[in-house]
């Protein structure tokens, strides 16, 4: 592995008297860190799907942007499991703003070099190789947040940092937008600005790339700190073990990660949660204007607040698993993806002329679904030593992107063309009803009880 991805290593250790404030300072930052970071990685996830209506424009079909879109999610589950497997061996500090870095580039040379979105062959391969990318994000900042947090705020502190991708996913429109009137200006006659949808998006990321290069640390020992349990006195296990010496991959993978019953059941769970949060989020515009007769304009307002309504609904699953359920993720899940289901049927069987239910049962939707999705991460740092938290969080991503999203768009799509809406709506629900059952499967797991030393 390259020299300067190497985990950063532990230094002599301050004087007591400032370890207190050193570590309250750091916990800021490194949070805020991966926080902007996250939701960057946001801005160069789906700033695609906005320059669509352009590449339309120029003459590509839908079908065929549809195509090159998917390699996005293709290439995103790979790299968020591979990826995940290096990050638990690199320095997050330099992991996190690399890979944002390097997905901005992919980016400007779509923006800048017309060659780079002259055929779908080569878009396919542009955003191929920006999924890959992409996978850089996640699994660094779950290394921040179990070396930083200690299992007892795990829940709280996780859910936070997870409204990062609404928040990101949310400012992304606006600032692709903004750079495609901007270089429409820029360019006259010479473009309708697609270009702004890449090029706006990525200074912005590199910007925020290097603010988080400036904030994160690796590890509290990294900056002569103790390890978060000894300085908050929360540990793991009763023996007050914890986890400090860096794995080799084949440890994290066949110790901890793909010999763990828990791992594999959450990574099941997650293909039917990501199937229910990209087949509603995805086809939604679609859904409301052929089936409830929406114009654009409302459907865009709906998928806006499917988004935002995911925020406080991530907060509120992060709370109650931590303070009602004590620690267990599995009640907290099964009770949401319940919640869920009734929106889903609600969604489906309401008759078209109720505008106001549909945009209900949508933000419900939104509402309930990211809980589990942020449950899931939450549950893959909880059930491996935090040495081996990206693997085991890229595995569950592995089985979320390639089970469940590309399925959401791909297999949705074609079931909806031959056998209609209600065949869709057969497989959302009852992909509610089994990740539903799989949460339950988890019902007394808490934390990192079931980590194997
Ligand atoms: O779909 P991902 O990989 O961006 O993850 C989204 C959430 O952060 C899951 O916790």
């Amino acid at each position: 592995m390259l020299k300067l991805f190497q985990p950063a290593p532990p230094i002599e250790r301050l004087p007591n008297e400032q370890i207190d404030s050193e570590y309250k300072k750091h916990r800021i930052q490194v949070f805020i860190g991966i926080f902007i970071g996250y939701a960057a990685y946001y801005l160069l996830r789906k700033n695609f799907s906005l320059a669509m209506p352009y590449l339309t424009d120029q003459g590509f079909s839908k079908g065929e942007l549809g195509l090159a879109l998917s390699a996005v999610s293709i290439a995103y589950g790979i790299s968020k499991f591979v990826m995940g497997t290096v990050s638990d061996r690199s320095n997050s500090r330099i992991f996190l703003p690399a890979g944002l870095i390097l997905s901005a580039i992919i980016c400007l040379l779509m923006g800048f070099v017309p060659f780079f979105t002259s055929s779908i062959a080569i878009m396919f391969i542009m955003l191929f190789i920006n999924g890959w990318f992409q996978g850089m994000g996640w699994p660094p900042s779950g290394r921040v947040l179990v070396h930083w947090f200690s299992v007892s705020e795990r829940g709280g502190k996780t859910a936070i940092w997870n409204v990062a991708h609404n928040v990101g996913g949310g400012i992304m429109a606006p600032i692709a937008v903004g750079g495609a009137s901007l270089f429409a200006i820029i360019l006259g006659t010479h473009s309708n600005g697609y270009e702004g949808v890449f090029i706006l998006p990525a200074l912005v990321a590199i910007v925020i790339a290097l603010i988080s290069y400036i904030l994160i640390r690796d590890t509290p020992q990294s900056v002569g700190l103790p390890s978060i349990e000894e300085y908050r006195n929360d540990y793991p296990s009763k023996e007050k073990k914890t986890f400090e010496t860096e794995l080799t991959t084949k440890e994290i993978l066949f110790k901890y990660v793909l010999n763990n019953k828990w791992v594999w059941a959450i990574a099941i769970a997650n293909i039917f949660v990501y199937f229910v949060r990209y087949g509603v989020l995805d086809w939604a515009p679609t859904y409301l204007s052929e089936e409830k007769g929406f114009n654009m304009d409302k459907s865009s307002v709906a998928y806006f607040l499917f988004e935002w309504a995911g925020i406080p609904g991530t907060l509120l699953c992060g709370y109650i698993s931590d303070k009602l359920f004590k620690g267990r993720r599995g009640p907290a899940g099964f009770v949401f993806m319940l919640g869920v289901l009734i929106a889903v049927l609600v969604y489906w069987f309401n008759p078209p002329g109720n505008p106001m239910i549909d945009m209900i049962s949508l933000i419900a939707i939104g509402f309930l679904i990211y809980g589990p999705v942020m449950l899931i991460g939450l549950q893959a740092l909880d059930f491996v030593p935090k040495k081996a938290a990206g693997t085991a969080a890229g595995l569950t991503g592995l089985f979320g992107y390639l089970g469940g999203t590309v399925t959401a768009n791909a297999l949705m799509g074609y079931i909806v063309d031959y056998a209609g809406w209600n065949a869709g709506f057969i497989l959302l629900t009852a992909s509610c009803v089994l990740a539903a059952i799989v949460f339950a499967i988890t019902w007394n797991v808490r934390g990192q009880e079931v980590v194997k030393h």
